[in-house]
């Protein structure tokens, strides 16, 4: 068997339980293809990891979820996204209300220079109108479920860059749950995180994925295994291996998937 040359393995979660579906999802940076015919099919709530070496399309996969890529000109999809049985590929979505429904939080921490309150309250605005009390409220119950009010509630007027980077980072975590999304992408979030940061963004994220649907791209194999219900494996822009992710990791179904999984390659 060639490199590019093998058949994808998707065990999907029950049809009812689905949120999001990527269907024979191609995707180009210019004329260079980082995608190949990606299927992946994600339950509702819970926390679905996305895994494999460097390069493989990890990122990209995430990016197009919620057409972050349409900033970038000449980067495009083609397929389908079903986000709640909508195409989000098609040219009538409205894409604020997407990244509203679909949010993001990225690899650095990326809080704004402005307040730790205005940080959270600031994607809240953009959607809704609220008074000051609601707006208190809002930025109350997204830090704390967020796991970090009770470190920053004495000081919500202090820039959110006095922070340290796992605050920052769980501040960003804040700061996308605050509009309420229904599924929140996370791009490799520990990276560049201490170990006691990371446990604590794990705590949050357990807590999270009960009532939100929570996608995460990692080079830890120990935290996807540790977090996620379901993983897929990538590798050269195909899904190699999808689903629940501890047959996945103890009985993969590929050879490519348990030769990674087993460190033979990566
Ligand atoms: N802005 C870009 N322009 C052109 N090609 C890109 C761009 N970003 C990524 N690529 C290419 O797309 C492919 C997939 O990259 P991607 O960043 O999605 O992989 P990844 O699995 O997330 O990697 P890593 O684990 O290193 O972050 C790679 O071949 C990469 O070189």
């Amino acid at each position: 068997m060639s490199d590019t040359d093998f058949q994808s393995v998707i065990t999907p979660p029950p049809a009812d339980q689905l949120v999001l579906e990527t269907r024979n999802l191609n995707f180009y940076y210019g004329t260079h293809q980082s995608l190949f015919g990606v299927s992946m099919p994600v339950k509702r709530n819970g926390i679905t990891a996305l895994i494999g070496p460097s390069g493989c399309g990890k990122s990209t996969l995430l990016r197009t979820m919620n057409r972050i890529y349409d900033l970038y000109p000449g980067q495009r999809a083609e397929g389908e996204i079903l986000v709640d049985g909508e195409n989000i590929l098609g040219p009538k979505v409205d894409l604020t209300s997407l990244r509203a429904r679909v949010g993001m939080v990225f690899q650095k921490p990326t809080p704004f220079p402005m307040s730790i309150y205005d940080n959270v309250a600031f994607g809240v605005k953009l959607y809704h109108k609220k008074s000051k009390s609601q707006m208190d409220e809002v930025v109350e119950k997204a830090l704390r479920r967020a796991a970090l009010w009770d470190e920053v509630k004495d000081k919500l007027t202090k820039s959110g860059l006095s922070l340290s980077g796992g605050q920052q980072q769980r501040l960003c975590v804040a700061r996308g749950i605050a509009v309420e999304p229904e599924i929140l992408l996370l791009d490799e979030p520990a990276s560049a995180l201490d170990p006691i940061s990371t446990a604590k963004l794990e705590d949050t994220l357990e807590e999270l994925k009960r009532d939100l649907t929570i996608i995460i791209v990692t080079h830890n194999l120990q935290q996807a295994a540790r977090l996620s219900d379901y993983t897929g494996f990538m590798y050269l822009g195909k899904m190699v291996e999808y689903g629940p992710t501890e047959e996945l990791f103890v009985k993969p179904k590929v050879e490519r998937t348990s030769d990674y999984i087993g460190g033979r390659f990566g």
